[in-house]
């Protein structure tokens, strides 16, 4: 079975967020379970593309408007991601080394889904289907099945997987010609709200729609921005997958990015030892319990909510906590996690603004704790990079976090779980956290309960193919 996946994102090429982890990931399962799964990206300017050698298979050019584009598509030529990856390179156009927020990201996006349109139909290719990642990529399906250049392809089966249904890439009716000619009787199928919204086109013209957990299955009828009508409509049409982690590039015991390695039967010295050159670097306290949060410096993430929980409990715990934040994102929410840096106690917290990407995995290895106050989160890799690094993750329960984490209160759990993103609520967990710290013997053992864990692909990689198989018949 030949499946394309198409995504902006993908580990190690171009990596904003989680989404580029599971494209990174889940088509090198899915070889190794037995499919031939490619990757298709917007060629990026970025350091792995400069230090790969990639071949030409196709050129092409492709109408955007009024102008004409030249494309080509570039594959990169030993497969050493695990899976043949395909770059879209169209100069003027795709050929930068930003993922997102260029002025005419738009163009940008409809250009990459129209060359590589073009390309499987002109280059004769017959995928058993297509999977699409985010709203990026979300006129595919509609364009494969009402646009008459694509007829070829009309009956190739689509799936469509939500990363985060925030975000729905809607433009306005102006840019409508920046599309091929397409079956005006449908055009309905593009629509939401009186633009043209990607999202939701693709969730009603795919064949499958998947979210990262069951929970945020659910939770799009009435958290979604705007369509929760749409995915209470369309619900029987989707499924939720959990997200996998892939367990050589997060692995304890051989992650190259780590000083020091964690043994999962022993891993008290492991990550001691990791907590040791952390505290070192940012001049924190090393017998003090060690609070971390990762992530995108967003409203999503409940990012606003924690400069306020740090200074209450840094106030209320003096001397008993300590706190390391790296991230980047909203302007308000980085200035407030800076100032705190010159409040009372501030010896025992730290901020790293910025990404990066070897830090992040130190972070996972040298923390106690993991905190994520999130509001929405699809699936949340970073709970699970937690687990698999002896470190206990601090939860709010909502969609993924709710379906991976439980409290460690309850039998067999790992974690802090809590109800509410709020100030009190993330405190609340953070009392409980200095006072499992204190307990060597019970943390000890939660780390070896959360280190035997398995969240690698294999399983999920395999629910999606029995999906693809399931659609097969369409063709
Ligand atoms: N400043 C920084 N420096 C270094 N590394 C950083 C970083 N900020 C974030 N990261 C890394 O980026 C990834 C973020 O993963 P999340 O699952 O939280 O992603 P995100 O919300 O982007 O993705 C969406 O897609 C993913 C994948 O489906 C879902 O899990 C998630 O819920 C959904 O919101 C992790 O690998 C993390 O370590």
């Amino acid at each position: 079975m030949k499946v394309f996946h198409l995504s902006a994102e993908c580990y190690p090429v171009a990596k904003v967020g989680g989404l580029a982890d599971v494209v990174g990931a889940l088509p090198k399962y899915q070889n190794l379970a037995g499919i031939q799964a490619s990757v298709v990206l917007p060629y990026y300017n970025r350091k792995f593309v400069q230090e790969s050698e990639f071949e030409i298979v196709f050129e092409g050019s492709t109408r955007l408007g009024r102008k004409r584009y030249d494309f080509q598509i570039q594959k990169e030529t030993t497969d050493k991601l695990g899976f043949p990856l395909y770059l879209i390179y169209v100069p003027g156009l795709l050929d930068r080394p930003e993922v997102y927020s260029y002025p005419d990201e738009r163009e940008q996006f409809i250009m990459f889904q129209l060359a590589f349109l073009d390309w499987i139909t002109w280059s004769q290719q017959k995928p058993d289907l297509i999977h699409c990642h985010d709203h990026h990529v979300g006129l595919i399906p509609f364009l494969l099945q009402h646009s008459a250049l694509y007829k070829r392809l009309a009956k190739t089966p689509t799936v469509f997987t939500i990363h985060n249904g925030q975000y729905h890439g809607a433009f306005g009716y102006d840019k409508f010609d920046y599309l091929p000619e397409v079956n005006m009787t449908y055009a309905g199928l593009l629509d939401w709200a009186g633009g043209i919204n990607p999202l939701a086109s693709a969730v009603k013209c795919c064949d499958k729609f998947t979210t990262v957990s069951p929970s945020y299955l659910e939770e799009l009828s009435y958290n979604s921005n705007g369509l929760e009508y749409l995915f209470y409509l369309e619900r029987a049409k989707g499924l939720g997958i959990i997200n996998g982690i892939d367990t050589e590039v997060w692995n304890p015991q051989t992650d190259p990015m780590l000083p020091a390695h964690i043994d999962a039967q022993k891993p008290d010295t492991g990550k001691l030892n990791n907590k040791a050159a952390l505290c070192e670097r940012f001049g924190l306290p090393l017998d003090k319990p060690l609070v971390s949060f990762i992530g995108r410096l967003v409203v999503e993430k409940g990012a606003d909510l924690i400069p306020e929980a740090i200074s209450r409990s840094l106030a209320e715990h003096a001397g008993q906590v300590s706190f390391l934040i790296l991230g980047a994102g909203d302007t308000v929410t980085e200035e407030a996690l800076q100032a705190l840096h010159t409040i009372k106690n501030a010896d025992c917290y730290k901020t790293y603004i910025g990404y990066n990407e070897q830090l992040a995995h130190q972070i996972y290895a040298g923390s106690d704790f993991l905190l994520m106050p999130s509001r929405v989160e699809p699936c949340g890799l970073n709970q699970l990079y937690a687990l698999r690094y002896g470190t206990v993750p601090m939860v709010r329960r909502t969609g993924g976090l709710k379906d991976t984490v439980l409290d460690f209160g309850d039998e067999g759990g790992y974690g802090i779980c809590f109800n509410q993103a709020s100030v009190d609520d993330i405190c609340s967990s953070i009392s409980r956290a200095i006072t499992l710290y204190q307990n060597r013997e019970h943390l000890d053992l939660l780390r070896k309960r959360m280190m035997a864990l398995n969240f690698s692909w294999n399983q999920s990689a395999q629910q999606y193919i029995n999906l693809y198989e399931s659609l097969k018949p369409i063709i």
